[in-house]
């Protein structure tokens, strides 16, 4: 299955093609906004549609055998009559039911027009890719599962299917949205159905939610949309996928209620992004601000800043049908009632996960990449600053490197390299300032003593900086995991690379994105991009990076430094500092105080490693190894170090290059 799926994605990787992309708000800049809003709207549908209103659907959820057969189980294990678990069932449905109407699209078309005119220089779509979507609507149910990098995501998605005249989609929203005065409404109005962040254990939400979402699909009611990050990604690297809701969507074809339906892989990148300084200042521990109206209203000062463009590539949809023939076996759904509810068999349960990590290495081999990434990138190998001249150099070098990688750029070619280099520090002027021919990174000039307060302020220009650079950072990972590899083992053979590779894939397996079980192909891939480079020269039994190679070689392991410093930072304080039991949150905090007294005191310079979610995934990359050990609780999961396997787990699993030259770990 592995091979299969994962060889899907790596000929997408090899047989990219430029497609031609239309700036719709030229038109916009051109046409009245009301005539836009107001237009005859005829959208492609579903030919097996079967109309329903939003009502409708409601009804038909609470009259289905599936949900009527699991209020009788609650009522029979919880000795509640059934027709009081009916009213909480029609109660979660008045909650979480969308209610899709034309006016308010209308009042979004209007309003949206004006205000991505302000904020955005282009919205830029793959034709090829809406001619195909437009296909794919009129024969089966289609799941959108665009990119999440930001709350435009969605309102762009429903914008760009108005402007095509293709069907609005219902989109899945956290409740967070709901309580926002008139605006949860407006949502509910424009498509959205509200649903709980996690429902985990609650049976009846479980059924309700899962019996709605499939009657949207089982109808074609309208494209679903959800992320299937489950959120906005904080560091602009793609967030590991959530299965849930994309099971639930697989289901109706699964047990044959449909003919086939189409995933379709959306990529939505931005040159910048909106909340890129709430993103940083979440992940040093301020909490995010609640979704509320009136913070909206607030946030309109962002009105007067320029966010460059943005690239949205739909990908080409994935027929689920070609996808499970010959991997699942359909007619284990005809061993029971289809309307009793069951656990996805094992071999679902892995076809949705790689069906799910599919799509979103789908997603990030078609995001188009804008030239300020390559700006920050370079720059965080430079700080505090570098030569401008120097750096146009370089961003050419890289940009060379990038699109051999496979990486799509958006490069102008009308503009000289200098005055593209310069546009990016202008437009990202609240993270690079160019003084004197000499460009930097806000709050790094500071020659003094560092103090808690001012490594925070540099923490946030840092993230700021590594979101744009992570913005390609999966297009790299396979090629530099190799390099770094290769600098482990100080040794030019190939299975002992290897070992170091895989090794690296597992620790990282929550950084990056990898196709379940296809360390082998990873490794080949990253061996191929290097090898076409000629970073590296390879022997059916060696790897030695060649002389011409070193610079690149040195770039791509720079490049993912801060994450081998900020796991090497966490298992020194996991080992020196660690006696008791710990939840994730006393683990941040300690972790990140920890981590910041190194800093000021000039043992280390990894910022990034003061990042929640770098520690989130390193816990959670730690407890897989095996050398933390998760414990379940009532109220919070809390973590030990298994001290007997770490020693064991760092020999077995090449942890032992941590142990070496450790910082004291007691300051
Ligand atoms: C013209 C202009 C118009 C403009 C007009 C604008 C309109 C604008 C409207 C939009 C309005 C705002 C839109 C906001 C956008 C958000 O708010 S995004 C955030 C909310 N959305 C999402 O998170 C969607 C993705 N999330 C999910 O899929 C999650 O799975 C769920 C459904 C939330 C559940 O999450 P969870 O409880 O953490 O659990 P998860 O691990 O995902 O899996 C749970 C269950 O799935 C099943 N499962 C798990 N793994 C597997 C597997 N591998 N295979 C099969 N089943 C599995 C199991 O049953 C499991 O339960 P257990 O048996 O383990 O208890
Ligand atoms: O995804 C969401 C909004 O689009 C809500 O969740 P986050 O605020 O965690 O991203």
């Amino acid at each position: 299955m592995a091979a299969s799926m994962g060889s899907v994605y790596s000929k997408e990787f090899r047989s990219k093609k430029r497609e031609v992309f239309e700036d719709i708000l030229e038109e916009r800049r051109q046409s009245s906004d009301l005539r836009y809003a107001m237009k005859c709207y005829t959208p492609v549908i579903y030919r097996n549609l079967t109309p329903c209103t939003p009502s409708g659907l409601k009804t038909s959820v609470l009259q289905s055998l599936e949900l009527q057969y699991v209020i009788r189980q609650i009522s029979s294990e919880s000795g509640e009559s059934c027709e009081s678990i009916q009213e909480q069932a029609a109660e979660i449905l008045d909650e979480m039911g969308h209610n899709l109407r034309m006016g308010a699209i209308r009042l979004f078309a209007m309003s949206l027009s004006k205000i991505f005119k302000r904020l955005f220089q282009k919205v830029c779509v793959n034709e090829e890719g809406i001619q195909r979507l437009t296909q794919a609507i009129q024969e089966h149910p289609v799941v959108l599962l665009p990119s999440h990098r930001s709350y435009i995501d969605f309102l762009m998605m429903s914008y760009v299917l108005y402007s095509y005249d293709l069907a609005l989609p219902v989109i899945a929203a956290g409740m967070d949205f709901m309580g926002m005065k008139i605006v949860g409404e407006l949502l509910r109005m424009s498509g959205a159905f509200y649903m709980r962040r996690s429902f985990r254990g609650n049976q009846l939400y479980w059924a309700v939610f899962a019996e709605y979402v499939k009657t949207l699909i089982r109808n074609g009611y309208a494209p679903v949309e959800f992320f299937v990050e489950g959120q906005r990604s904080r560091t602009c690297k793609t967030l590991s996928p959530k299965f849930g809701l994309l099971n639930i969507a697989m289901e109706p074809f699964f047990k044959g209620e449909v003919f086939d339906t189409y995933i379709v892989p959306i990529s939505i990148n931005y040159e910048r992004v909106l909340e890129e300084s709430l993103y940083a200042y979440e992940l040093l521990g301020v909490p995010k601000p609640k979704e509320s109206t009136s913070g909206l209203i607030k946030a309109r000062r962002i009105l007067n800043e320029n966010f460059g463009s943005i690239h949205i590539y739909f990908g080409q949809p994935i027929s689920l049908r070609s996808l499970a023939s010959g991997i699942i076996n359909r007619t284990q759904y005809n061993l029971k009632p289809r309307h009793l509810p069951q656990r996805p068999p094992e071999d679902v349960q892995s076809f949705v996960r790689d069906v799910a990590y599919q799509v979103e290495l789908n997603q990030i081999a078609n995001m188009v990449l804008s030239p300020g990434v390559l700006v920050a990138t370079i720059l965080l190998q430079n700080l505090p600053g570098m030569d401008f001249n120097v750096l146009v150099e370089k961003t050419l070098w890289l940009k060379d490197l990038i699109e051999a990688f496979g990486g799509f750029l958006e490069w102008p070619d009308n503009l000289s390299a200098s005055r593209v280099v310069r546009s990016s520090i202008d437009l990202h002027s609240n993270i690079f300032t160019l003084v004197d021919g000499h460009v930097t990174l806000l709050e790094h000039k500071h020659t003094g003593l560092l103090t808690e307060e001012i490594v925070f302020e540099q923490a946030v220009s840092l993230l700021m900086c590594a979101f744009y650079r992570n913005q390609m950072i999966n297009v790299c990972v396979r090629p530099a995991l190799v390099v770094l590899a290769c600098e482990m083992v100080q040794s030019s053979i190939k299975e002992e690379i290897f070992r170091s590779f895989s090794f690296l894939r597992s620790v990282f397996s929550k950084e990056f994105i990898f196709f379940p079980g296809s360390e082998d192909k990873d490794f080949d891939e990253g061996c191929f991009m290097l090898t076409k480079c000629d970073i590296i020269h390879t022997t059916p039994s060696e790897i030695m990076i060649t002389d011409k190679g070193t610079i690149a070689a040195f770039f791509l392991s720079k490049m993912f430094q801060p994450f081998l410093e900020g796991y090497k930072l966490a298992y020194t304080y996991l080992v020196g500092e660690v006696t008791n039991a710990f939840t994730e949150k006393q683990y941040i905090s300690g972790v990140r105080s920890f981590i910041s007294r190194l800093i000021v005191s000039g043992t280390s310079k990894c910022y990034e490693a003061l990042s929640s979610d770098m520690q989130k995934n390193i816990l959670s990359s730690f407890v897989q190894l095996g050398v933390l050990k998760r414990m379940k609780s009532v109220s919070e999961a809390t973590f030990c170090l298994e001290k007997k396997m770490v020693k064991e787990t760092a020999e077995k699993l090449g942890l032992q290059m941590f142990t070496e030259k450790l910082p004291s770990a007691r300051l």
